[in-house]
C-alpha cells in the first residue's frame, strides 16, 4: 500500500478465485429473470453465492464511493451489465461481463463464440504488458548528436526509472529499453526519448509516467535542450494481443455465407469508409468488457484506432480468410492497455464482481478475454451482414428497448415487442399505438 494525499490506496492486483473449471455453455440464460441468472452465473462459475451482489444496483457503487472516484459528483448513471456465454479462451471456460447500453452485443458475442466453440475457441498470444513513456525535449542544438548521448546513457535512465517503482521492479517488472528519435516538426527538430516499461498487472499510466516525469531532468541534460511532455503514449504497439478462432461453416449458414464474411473482411480492409464500422463492430465487444471490469476505455480505444491506421492509411483490426475443412478462420490484433492493479479496476464494486466472475488472476488473461469478445463481436456482425442483414437480429432486440421508450412495462414489454416485430414496424409511434390498444382491451 502507499499513501497519496493522505489516502492509503491499496494496490494489490483484484484478481478471480481459484481457476475451477467451468462450463459457460449455459444455453436458456436468456429466459431467466436478471436476479435469477445472477444465481445461475454466480453457481457455474464456482463462486461462492454473494459473490456478484455487487452487480445488484442497490449494492453497486454508492454515491459516496463515487464522490472519490471523480469530481464534483452529483449522481451514478446505470449502464446494463450482461454477461456474453459459451466463450472458450485458451482452453478455458470464461463467462464475460459486457457493460453496454447496446442492443444485441450480448447475444450477438455469445452466438459466434458458440460457433467457435466446436473448433477449440479462441487462441491468444502478446507480446507481454510493456507500456511506453514519451519525453519530448526541445531545443536541443544536435539533435542527432544528443541522440546517440541519451543511447550512451541507456543503462543509467534506465536503472533512474527503475528507482521510482521498487514495487513494479520487485514483481519482475520495469524498465525495459530506451529508443530515441529525431522528429522533425513545425516547430524545428524535437528530440522524443521513448521508455520501455513493463508494468505487469497494471495498465500503467502512472506508473510510467511517474517514471518519465523523474527522468526528464537528465534526459534534458544528457541532450542540452530542455524537456517538455513526459506522458505515456496511448499507442501501445509493444503491448499487442492476438486472437484467433475457426468458425464453424455449417453454423455460420454454410459456404456462400464464408464467402461473403471473406469479402467482408476484404472490403473493410481495402476501405477506411467501411474500416470505422467493421472496428466500431469490434469495439462493441471489446468497450463492454473494458468497461465492465472498471478499465480505461478511452486509452483502448485510442489504442486501437491508432493501430489501425498505422501504416498511414485507416484499416481493419480483424482479418478473415477460407480456413480448413471450409470453415473460416478469424483474428485480430491490437494493443490493449488493462489492468487489474488501479483505477477504478481496484475501487468499484462492479468492477471487482466482473474480474471475480471472470475468473481471471492477471493482466494478461484480462487482454486474452478482451480481444476474444472483440474478434467474436466482429464475426457475429459480419455473419449477419452477410447474411439476412444487422436489422432482423439487432432490431429484433432493439424492439423491447422502443417498447420500453414508449411507456410500456413488465410484460407489456414483451408483447408490445413481439407486435411491432411481426409488423415489420419497430418504431416508437407504432409501439405507443400498440400499446394503447393493449391497454384498452384490458
Ligand atoms: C442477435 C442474434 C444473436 C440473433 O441470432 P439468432 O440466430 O436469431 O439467435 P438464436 O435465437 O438462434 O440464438 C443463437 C445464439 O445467440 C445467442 N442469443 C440469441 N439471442 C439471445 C438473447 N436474446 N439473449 C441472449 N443470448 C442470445 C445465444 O448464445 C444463442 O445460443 P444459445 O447459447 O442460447 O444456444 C444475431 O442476429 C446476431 O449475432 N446479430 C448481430 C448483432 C450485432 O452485431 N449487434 C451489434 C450492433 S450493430 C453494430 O453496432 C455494429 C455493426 C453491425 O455496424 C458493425 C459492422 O458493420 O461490422
Ligand atoms: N493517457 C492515459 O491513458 C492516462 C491514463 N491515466 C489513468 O491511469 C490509471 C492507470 O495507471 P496505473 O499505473 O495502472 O495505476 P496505479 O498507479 O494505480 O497502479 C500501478 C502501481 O501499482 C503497484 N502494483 C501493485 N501490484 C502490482 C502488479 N501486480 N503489477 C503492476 N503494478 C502493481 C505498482 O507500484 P506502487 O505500489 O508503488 O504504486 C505500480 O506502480 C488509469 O486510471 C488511467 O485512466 C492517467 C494518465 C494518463
Amino acid at each position: 500500500m502507499r499513501s497519496v494525499a493522505g489516502t492509503r490506496l491499496d494496490r494489490r492486483p483484484i484478481r478471480g478465485g481459484a481457476p475451477v473449471s467451468i462450463n459457460s455453455r449455459l444455453s436458456g440464460l436468456r429466459d431467466l429473470d436478471a436476479t435469477a441468472r445472477r444465481a445461475a452465473v454466480t453457481e457455474a462459475a464456482g463462486l461462492d453465492a454473494g459473490a456478484l451482489d455487487a452487480l445488484d444496483p442497490a449494492r453497486g457503487l454508492t454515491l459516496e464511493a463515487a464522490d472519490h472516484l471523480i469530481e464534483n459528483v452529483v449522481g451514478i448513471i446505470g449502464i446494463p451489465v450482461g454477461v456474453a456465454t459459451n466463450f472458450t479462451i485458451d482452453g478455458v471456460d470464461r463467462l464475460v461481463p459486457m457493460a453496454t447500453e447496446e442492443p444485441s452485443v450480448v447475444a450477438a458475442a455469445s452466438n459466434a463464440a458458440r460457433m467457435t466453440r466446436g473448433h477449440g475457441g479462441f487462441r491468444t498470444s502478446t507480446t507481454g504488458p510493456v507500456m511506453i513513456a514519451q519525453i519530448q525535449v526541445v531545443d536541443a542544438a544536435d539533435p542527432e548528436a544528443a541522440r546517440l548521448r541519451l543511447l550512451e546513457a541507456r543503462e543509467e535512465l534506465l536503472a533512474l526509472a527503475d528507482a521510482q517503482d521498487p514495487m513494479l521492479t520487485s514483481l519482475g517488472g520495469g524498465a525495459r529499453d530506451l529508443v530515441v528519435r529525431t522528429l522533425p516538426t513545425r516547430t524545428g527538430v524535437h528530440l522524443v526519448a521513448h521508455l520501455h516499461v513493463d508494468v505487469r498487472d497494471a495498465m500503467g499510466a502512472n506508473a510510467v509516467n511517474t517514471m518519465a516525469e523523474a527522468l526528464a531532468p537528465r534526459v534534458a541534460e544528457l541532450a542540452d535542450g530542455r524537456s517538455l511532455l513526459r506522458i505515456l503514449s496511448n499507442k501501445a504497439d509493444q503491448r499487442l494481443i492476438r486472437a484467433r478462432a475457426v468458425f464453424d461453416a455449417e453454423l455460420l449458414g454454410g459456404a456462400q455465407v464464408v464467402r461473403d464474411i471473406v469479402h467482408a473482411s476484404a472490403f473493410a480492409e481495402a476501405d477506411p469508409y467501411r474500416a470505422a464500422t467493421h472496428n466500431k463492430g469490434i469495439m462493441n465487444g471489446i468497450t463492454a468488457v473494458v468497461l465492465a471490469t472498471g478499465n480505461d476505455t478511452r486509452a483502448v480505444e485510442s489504442g486501437a484506432h491508432s493501430h489501425a491506421a498505422r501504416g498511414g492509411g485507416y484499416t481493419a483490426l480483424s482479418h478473415f480468410e477460407l480456413g480448413e475443412g471450409g470453415h473460416l478462420a478469424g483474428t485480430l490484433e491490437l494493443p490493449l492497455a488493462v489492468g487489474l492493479v488501479g483505477g477504478a479496476t481496484r475501487a468499484h464494486p462492479v468492477a471487482q464482481a466482473a474480474i471475480r466472475l471472470l475468473g481471471i488472476r492477471t493482466a494478461a488473461e484480462l487482454a486474452a478475454v478482451i480481444a476474444s469478445v472483440g474478434l467474436a463481436q466482429n464475426l457475429a456482425a459480419l455473419r449477419a451482414l452477410a447474411a439476412e442483414g444487422i436489422q432482423r437480429g439487432h432490431m429484433t432486440l432493439h424492439a423491447r428497448t422502443i417498447a420500453a421508450s414508449a411507456g410500456a412495462a413488465g410484460e407489456e414489454i414483451t408483447r408490445v415487442a413481439e407486435r411491432i416485430v411481426a409488423d415489420k414496424l419497430i418504431r416508437l409511434e407504432h409501439a405507443q399505438d400498440v400499446l394503447a390498444e393493449l391497454r384498452s382491451v384490458r
